[in-house]
């Protein structure tokens, strides 16, 4: 992932080696600034408590694990995307997380909301939202989905492919309406951040490629087709994000794009949305930029390329998933066995083993992700050690955060807690080994209730024809 170093309160001290020993904690207790939602805090008795309800309270009633949303802290960051984007569009990316309550909170603050299958758009759609303020992503939108989109009428629908441009064009005029499009294009930029989840270099699925010319080409197909209303340009550079040098060069051409196609086709396409991408913090390695500061920078990159190009400014729109979502929300797991392994070159790793696992979490097998994690439901004064804190799957690989100092106490019966476990992590939770994937509770105002339920594994039997 991409990391940018700045020194923690916490991780400063890197005086033990080892394999994993990076980092050193002074104090196991402390809640680092920056990874936490707002409304956590260590109470006096050294209890954490999501605001104002104690994690013990929380396990007791729910069970874990649970991911556990703190209402204010993700309605504070949507509202301060519409606040600094102001003029803009901000659409929420519910592939991060999305429920019916959550895609209410999101509009409720003033934003749009971005979904990319079927089943997103059928939250949508049940929560109530106006279908104009959806905007429709996906390379491989299948005949029912875009079907379900012209039904619906949603705002935007972001094509992908040629094949795709001809099937909605044909589907919108059968039904004798127009499709409002963005094209989605490459802007051939390697964004810093792992592979699997950069999206603007050449070799991979997504967009149009506006180098080999099927931007343009893809662009003149919209605007010979009576069923598309085309409105302009997509580009997405990629995910967890921290340096604004990729969005620089996406703005630059996409916005040469545009005075392109004005200097081919004599149409200034009005709209340019720059996707998501924006990192939020896991562990005190990662720095990202505060929202104020992102859209002073997009702004102000936007107007320099309008000069010279001479372009209009262009209704401007952004997709943010991660950083409104993922801080809000902490994992909450129970600790079932602590096993300390001494390692081949000294040293000891102990591996703690929790509830759940990759089934509710897959980020660190899957990208190699960091996170940070602590004891929720007491302080310690124990000497701190390397843990490895993995989950209950039939999968070495099956770790949730690979390094973590937590106090040498550490017993079945614990609880951890994991933050910025509000994106990607409920979204792409499985049942693997039938594990039934866990509640989303909210916490607001001393007071919690159920957004997704628990799975049960009788849930999972009624799958089961045999
Ligand atoms: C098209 C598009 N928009 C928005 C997002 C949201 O990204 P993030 O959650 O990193 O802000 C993604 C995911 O990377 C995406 O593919
Ligand atoms: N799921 C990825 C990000 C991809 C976002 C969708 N384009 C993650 O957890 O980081």
């Amino acid at each position: 992932m991409s990391h940018t170093h700045v020194a923690g309160a916490i991780h400063a001290d890197v005086s033990v080696s080892g394999p994993g020993w990076l980092r050193r904690p002074t104090d196991v207790n402390a809640l680092v600034d920056g990874l936490w939602s707002s409304g956590v805090r260590r109470r006096p008795d050294g209890e954490l408590e999501v605001a104002g309800v104690p994690v013990t309270a929380l396990a007791a009633e729910v069970g874990t694990p649970a991911y556990v949303f703190d209402e204010a802290d993700l309605r504070e960051r949507a509202r301060g995307f519409a606040e600094a984007f102001a003029g803009w569009r901000v659409y929420y990316a519910g592939k991060s997380f999305l429920s019916k309550d959550v895609a209410r909170w999101v509009v409720e603050e003033g934003l749009y909301l971005d979904v990319c299958t079927g089943g997103e758009l059928a939250v949508a759609l049940a929560a109530g939202i106006d279908p104009a303020r959806i905007g429709f992503h996906g390379n491989n939108k299948s005949l029912a989905e875009l079907q379900a989109a012209l039904e619906a009428g949603v705002g935007r629908i972001i094509v992908d492919s040629f094949i795709e441009i001809a099937r909605l064009a044909e589907l919108a005029a059968a039904r004798g309406v127009q499709a409002p499009v963005l094209v989605r294009v490459t802007a051939g930029v390697e964004a810093h951040t792992h592979e699997y989840i950069a999206t603007a270099h050449e070799d991979q699925k997504f967009g149009f490629s506006i180098v080999t010319g099927d931007a343009m080409r893809a662009v003149e197909e919209c605007l010979g087709a009576p069923g598309i209303d085309l409105r302009g340009i997509h580009s997405h550079i990629g995910s967890q994000i921290f340096e604004t040098a990729g969005f620089e060069v996406a703005v630059r051409r996409t916005i040469g794009l545009l005075a392109a196609i004005a200097e081919r086709t004599g149409q200034i396409l009005p709209e340019l949305d720059l996707g998501g991408g924006f990192g939020i913090a896991y562990t005190t390695l990662d720095d990202p930029r505060p929202t104020v500061e992102l859209a002073e920078h997009l702004n102000a990159m936007v107007e320099a390329e309008c000069r010279s190009t001479g372009l209009p400014r262009p209704e401007l729109s952004i997709e943010p998933g991660r950083a409104i979502s993922g801080p809000a929300a902490l994992m909450l797991y129970e600790v079932g066995t602590v096993k300390p392994v001494v390692l081949a070159g000294g040293g000891v790793r102990t591996y703690v083993s929790v509830d759940g696992g990759m089934s509710d979490n897959i980020r660190t097998a899957l990208y190699a992700a960091e996170y940070s994690a602590t004891v929720a439901n007491r302080a310690s004064d124990a000497a701190p050690v390397l843990c490895r804190v993995v989950g209950k799957h039939c999968e070495s690989g099956d770790i949730v955060v690979r390094d973590e100092f937590l106090p040498g106490d550490i017993a079945p019966g614990d609880l951890i807690a994991v933050p910025g476990a509000g994106a990607y992590a409920r979204s792409m939770a499985s049942n693997y080994n039938h594990v039934p994937r866990p509640p989303v509770v909210a916490v607001a105002d001393g007071r919690w209730r159920t957004l997704l339920r628990r799975e049960t594994v009788d849930d999972l039997l009624a799958l089961d024809m045999g």
